[in-house]
């Protein structure tokens, strides 16, 4: 049995994993995978690099087969067949924190916080009137009554709910006025719907309490249900199967007495029970990425992990933009279990109708603090607006939501909204930077660097200053700027010849800053094999780049923010950040792309002394950028496109937030001899260094077995002790 295994992992999951060498489960691994198959809401916040990919396929993967197996034998669901049939309360049409006992006849919730509802299986309508019973099982707070199939769960809180509240208020529409008088544990609440004549009333174990609401006259073509709302309380019901407690006199019968013709199945019941067979275009798990490359990894490791999960197949679908949107229908249309994708090409596949919500049980954001972020929270809450919150089978929608840096006021305030009661995997409790990466910063400072006065050979800078007076001699705030560019083209080529960087990643600001440091380091030849990606260059360009650099065809990786985010390069040494992210978030995610399983790996940031004046593209920019030369400042009038960026601030911002001094190095950008230094092979696992001392053992055994014989000195005493005091009593 292997170590993951012994964590529930499915045995066929377990033999894929070995052959990946994954020997030992990551601690958010062994964290997450048990809390994700018991069913519960994850947030994992856990450092870059530490398996969090894994920690949320793996028991998605193995949850989507197990029930892929049940529908292929057939194991329908109990739940089904009575929804359709029986007068009950619904599994289907409730909200997920109420539960409904298997005979549909008792709803329970115990969120002390929060309201939760449901409806009956049934309702009536055109005429008739109506009766049913419902008791107080247990102490909280309860409202009863009828409700049409619009209205909201949450009875009474609008126009098509009619309640009756234990504090002795009626409610509709959000207005809850005095009623008959409290009620509480053990109460039998009757609940009378006369279609006749429009009106609804209560009664309290037996006595009337008169007409609480009567319907105007449009109202009464309405198809009315049973419906309960429960804040840490429990209710039971009877619709007339059994004797009533207090049976209603007159014209009302009981709901098991209404006419075939005057009864309407709930349709959230009836379709969620259609749906019970699969549907080739609804996948059970929906995971979405920030960019196309990490879609793309998330995908190949769900296809690596499912190797050996065979009959049925699981079969995953990459769902990004940029690629022939025909051949994503095409698949979704030949059946699809698990979809990775990026926001919006998700979103025009899900209103364009061709991939369908009705069997998603997990939702999953990672990077979440990313894509809220970049601007996709009300994307991501319209879509689970969509998403039943009970499956077809009846469970819960799971949602498992991550990051290295989670810790962020919009990502709480959005688990609070969509997630239900939510574990955190939090293993450090703040955003941190693994042990395993090194992370120094080189101060570029021009007035003390005059080098970039005499350079005849440097990079082509961003040309935020061509309208400027730029002269060697002067010291203006532009003419500093202008050095700063070029002398970080310089640093840059000195940082990889001081560590021999073989392999890195190096982060730009800017997508021109990108282009042009790719030209400078071409200009090398040979020496600095390179290649690009930023949001510019072309999907295939953007996938054969990524491929070439992970493939070691060239040795350096230039791109912007777009790869900061989780892209998983094995064994990489070595990162550059040729100028700070403006969000501090974004320096943790990019340093770690080095440090990665465990793997030793060394970041070096540029960081300017003074303030550099560079490009700043807002939605006022009529070509985003392309071609714009326009470098009056944003605050400008008329309002230009460059700011002045303070990297010494952006510094200061994220010592503060990881609550550490970034250690400094010089211009020669030698990292100078510490802990790391000699022990460390960047790129390689981290030697196991012993406590150093020569002859431990023999050193340490007096001690130990002075200790030994401490202990047993102990124990007889305490006998002794214990044997005397019993023979007394
Ligand atoms: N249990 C394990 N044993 C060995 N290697 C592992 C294990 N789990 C994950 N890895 C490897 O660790 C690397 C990082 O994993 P992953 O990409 O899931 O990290 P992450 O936590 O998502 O990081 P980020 O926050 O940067 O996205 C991958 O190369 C992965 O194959």
């Amino acid at each position: 049995m292997t170590a993951f295994e012994e964590f529930g992992v499915l045995s066929e999951l377990g033999k894929a994993i070995d052959e990946m060498d994954w020997t030992l489960p990551t601690d958010v691994q062994a964290e997450a995978i048990p809390l994700i198959l018991g069913g519960g809401d994850v947030l994992m916040a856990a450092e870059t690099g530490s398996g969090k990919t894994g920690a949320f396929c793996l028991p998605i993967l193995q949850i989507v087969w197990e029930t892929l197996k049940d529908m292929q034998e057939g194991k329908t669901n109990r739940i089904v067949t009575t929804t359709s049939t029986e007068w009950t309360m619904s599994f289907l049409d409730r909200t997920d924190a109420l539960a409904v006992t298997p005979d549909g006849l008792r709803c329970q919730s115990r969120d002390p916080k929060g309201w939760h509802g449901c409806r009956a299986t049934k309702g009536v309508h055109s005429k008739g009137a109506y009766y049913y019973e419902a008791t107080v099982t247990d102490e909280g707070l309860c409202r009863v009554g009828w409700s049409t199939q619009a209205a909201r769960l949450d009875l009474g809180t609008d126009k098509l709910g009619f309640g009756y509240g234990g504090t002795g208020k009626k409610s509709n529409a959000k207005n809850f006025d005095d009623y008959g008088t409290p009620y509480r544990m053990n109460d039998v609440i009757g609940c009378f719907l006369n279609l006749n004549n429009g009106e609804i009333r209560f009664s309290k174990n037996g006595e009337d309490l008169g007409v609480a609401f009567k319907l105007e006259q449009p109202r009464r073509a309405d198809c009315y249900f049973p419906a309960v709302v429960l804040k840490n309380a429990e209710m039971s019901f009877n619709f007339g199967k059994s004797p009533f407690k207090y049976p209603p006199s007159g014209e009302f019968v009981s709901l098991y007495a209404a006419p075939k013709d005057s009864t309407k199945l709930n349709v959230v019941a009836c379709s969620a029970a259609a749906d019970m067979k699969p549907v080739s275009n609804a996948p059970q798990a929906i995971i979405i990425e920030p960019s196309r490359e990490l879609a793309e990894q998330t995908c190949n490791q769900i296809t690596k992990f499912k190797k050996y999960l065979d009959n049925p197949r699981v079969r995953e679908l990459l769902v990004v933009g940029g690629v022939n949107v025909k051949d994503q229908i095409n698949q979704l249309n030949a059946g699809i279990d698990i979809v990775v994708g990026t926001p919006g090409r998700l979103e025009d596949l899900i209103q364009g109708g061709y991939l369908a919500l009705t069997h998603c049980r997990f939702f999953v954001l990672d990077e979440a603090d990313g894509l809220l972020k970049a601007g996709y929270g009300e994307l991501i809450e319209r879509l689970h607006r969509q998403i039943p919150k009970i499956t077809s089978d009846g469970r819960r929608l799971q949602m498992v939501v991550c990051s290295a840096t989670l810790h962020a006021f919009e990502v709480k305030k959005m688990a609070e909204k969509l997630m239900y009661f939510p574990t955190w995997v939090d293993l450090k409790g703040e955003d941190a930077v693994p042990e395993t990466v090194h992370h120094v910063v080189a101060n570029v400072d021009p007035q003390k660097d005059r080098s970039w006065e005499t350079l005849r050979k440097h990079v082509q800078t961003d040309a935020v200053h061509s309208n400027d007076n730029i002269r060697s001699c002067n010291t203006t705030p532009e003419t500093l700027s202008e050095a700063v560019k070029i002398l970080k083209g310089e640093y840059c080529v000195r940082a990889i010849r001081e560590h021999k960087m073989d392999r890195a990643i190096i982060f730009c600001r800017t997508k021109l800053d990108c282009d042009n440091l790719e030209r400078y380091l071409k200009s090398y030849g040979n020496e600095f094999s390179c290649v690009c990606l930023h949001g510019d260059r072309k999907p295939a360009e953007r996938k054969g780049n990524l491929e070439k650099f992970k493939q070691s065809q060239v040795k350096y990786l230039i791109c912007t923010d777009v790869a900061a985010r989780g892209i998983d390069i094995t064994g990489l040494p070595f990162m550059i950040n040729v100028t700070l992210p403006d969000e501090k978030s974004n320096y943790v995610h990019r340093i770690g792309r080095v440090g990665r399983a465990d793997r030793m790996g060394l970041a070096i940031s540029l960081v300017s002394k003074v303030p550099e004046k560079v490009w700043y593209h807002g939605e006022w920019c009529a070509s985003r950028g392309r071609n714009c030369w326009n470098t009056n400042l944003i605050d400008d009038r008329p309002k230009g496109c460059c700011i002045w960026y303070n990297e010494q601030q952006y510094l200061a911002d994220i010592e503060d937030h990881l609550n550490v001094t970034i250690q400094q190095i010089e211009s020669d950008m030698k990292v100078p001899s510490n802990e790391f230094d000699g022990k460390v092979v960047y790129g390689q696992k981290r030697k196991q260094v012993g406590t150093g001392y020569q002859d431990h053992v023999s050193q340490m055994a007096p001690v130990v077995k002075s200790l030994q014989e401490l202990e047993s000195r102990a124990q007889l005493y305490y006998l002794k002790v214990h044997h005397n005091a019993t023979t007394v009593a």
